[in-house]
């Protein structure tokens, strides 16, 4: 079942200090299904996080269309359109995001709470959400009395309490090291095994993106081609790689 649909999109960056105008996305088009555990990758400035930030709602594209679960964002007033990132998008970044004067279990709760959902609800979800993600031991301490891996745990809890449609996630091993890096990726793989979870990211990280199911590659803004996992994850690794050396950049 078709998730998300992006059809031509383009984005095209006003003159700004001098500087000319520059066509970031140039006719993008994608499907996603439910359950798909996607990367997207290219080189720097070759437009990743402007797509995903088009593709979340977070900023309009110039022309072209974005719908998730059938609903056009592009039509959406903006009032409408904050609720429906709220109840049907989660979002995980690279700096984790956390609220340094909540505990754990506070940030997770904080979206549920906006959704207005009942105690129990909210205790029952913070319940599951951190035995799966093994943080049930931290849950009332504050985020700068927890690892970076914690803190990213933390954050992909956050994205899950609404049941969100699809996760999107901007470089979310970039502050990462290798061990914590390896334990978000096998979260993100848990819940679109166990939750049927559809999960987008953006990364410069091969590694990372190696427990995704597809990787897309973009250059100059448009789609240059893709790869679906086939074999292992150490086979993909290698063929990832070999797809980024032909499209070259840094
Ligand atoms: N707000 C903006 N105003 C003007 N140009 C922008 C803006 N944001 C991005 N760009 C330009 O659009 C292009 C795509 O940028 P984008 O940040 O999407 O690339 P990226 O692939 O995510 O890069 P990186 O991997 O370095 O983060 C670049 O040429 C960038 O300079």
């Amino acid at each position: 079942m078709t998730i998300l649909e992006a059809n031509n999109i383009f984005k095209v960056y006003g003159e700004f200090n001098g500087e000319r105008e520059t066509v970031a996305l140039n006719n993008i088009n994608l499907l996603i299904n439910r359950g798909d555990f996607v990367a997207i990758m290219g080189p720097s400035g070759s437009g990743k996080t402007t797509l995903l930030n088009i593709l979340s709602g977070i900023d309009q594209p110039t022309s072209g269309e974005v719908t998730i679960g059938g609903e056009n964002l592009n039509e959406m007033k903006s009032d409408a359109l904050a609720h429906f990132r709220r109840k049907q998008l989660g979002f995980v970044f690279q700096d984790f995001n956390l609220l340094d004067s909540l505990t754990v279990k506070e940030n997770i709760m904080l979206p549920m709470i906006l959704e207005k959902k009942n105690l129990t609800e909210m205790e029952e979800k913070i319940h599951e959400l951190a035995s799966l993600f093994e943080i049930k031991s931290i849950l009332n301490k504050y985020p700068y009395h927890i690892s970076g891996g914690q803190q990213q745990r933390t954050a992909v809890s956050r994205a899950l309490v609404n049941e969100p449609q699809i996760i999107f996630a901007d470089e979310p091993t970039g502050n990462l090291d290798s061990k914590s890096s390896t334990a978000i990726m096998e979260c993100f793989e848990r819940i679109v095994d166990k939750m049927s979870t559809t999960v987008l990211l953006v990364t410069h990280d091969v590694f990372a993106a190696s427990y995704c199911q597809k990787v897309i590659f973009i250059r100059d803004g448009a789609v240059h081609s893709s790869i679906s996992k086939t074999t292992n994850r150490n086979a993909f690794l290698t063929e990832i790689m070999d797809n980024l050396t032909l499209l070259g950049g840094r």
